[in-house]
């Protein structure tokens, strides 16, 4: 199904997925994409084109060690653990194992679940427990948030000195259906709270000399950054 979030017309979504992204998708990614379109939250599921981009991005680095937080059904997983060598390894990190399993036989099937550590539990605890072995600094290649949006200047505070210098964080939904531009009063009330923690994000995001970053609109809007310092 095209969603039309941020470019506003469905017919340019359904273009875009239809000529470009559904065709390159691999077959395990579509059928776990398919297996978790009944789950109630089916939306959660990174959107196939900020995917294609997030496989660009695993590639032109080389990533081998990454990080996820927010996992649930696996789709970004799946799609790091099929982008990233053999020997590469994802620490995956949600408090949601049941979601996790949905996806899990597909993962299987698919011969790559050698390369995932799923930790079932809030993110930050572990983050931060990582972040006391000294090693682990500057240790990981690639970081993809992707959880509760009120975290995501926490989760920044520490994977950016998990990550290394010329690593990359990428942080989804920090366009939020649009409505991080959006007069305050205009949007559902119970909506607000997540935008204005975006909000913020994305502002203090921008004033943070340690990362190169940029936008991409693709999906509900990606966030990229590159570890600088
Ligand atoms: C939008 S979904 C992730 C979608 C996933 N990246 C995909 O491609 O299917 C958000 C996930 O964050 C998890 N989550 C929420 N709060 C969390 C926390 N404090 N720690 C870890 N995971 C959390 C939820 O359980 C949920 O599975
Ligand atoms: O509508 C949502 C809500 C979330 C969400 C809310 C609270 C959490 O603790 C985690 C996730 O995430 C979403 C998402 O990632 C998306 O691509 C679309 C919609 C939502």
């Amino acid at each position: 199904m095209a969603n039309p979030k941020l470019l506003q017309s469905e017919d340019l979504s359904k273009y875009i997925l239809h000529t470009v992204v559904y065709p390159r998708e691999p077959e395990p990614l579509k059928e776990l994409r398919c297996a978790s379109a009944g789950h109630p939250f089916s939306f959660y599921g990174t959107d196939p084109d900020a995917g294609q981009l997030m496989a660009m991005l695993l590639k032109l680095i080389q990533a081998k060690r990454t990080i996820e937080v927010g996992v649930f059904t696996g789709y970004s997983l799946l799609l790091t653990a099929l982008t990233i060598p053999d020997d590469g390894k994802i620490t995956a990190i949600d408090i949601n194992k049941e979601a996790y399993e949905i996806g899990l036989p597909i993962i299987q099937k698919a011969g790559v679940e050698h390369k995932i550590n799923f930790i079932h539990s809030p993110a930050l605890p572990v983050l931060d427990n990582l972040l006391q072995d000294k090693e682990n600094e500057g240790s990981f290649d690639f970081a993809y948030v992707d959880a509760d949006k009120d975290n995501y200047l926490n989760y920044h505070e520490r994977l950016v000195k998990l990550v290394k210098i010329g690593g990359l964080l990428v942080y989804d939904n920090v366009l939020w259906g649009g409505f991080v531009a959006m007069p305050l009063e205009t949007i559902p009330e119970r909506k607000r709270k997540r935008t204005t923690a975006t909000m913020e994000f994305n502002k203090t995001i921008a004033a943070d000399p340690r990362v190169d970053i940029s936008i991409a609109p693709v999906g509900d809007g990606v966030l990229i950054c590159r570890r600088v310092m």
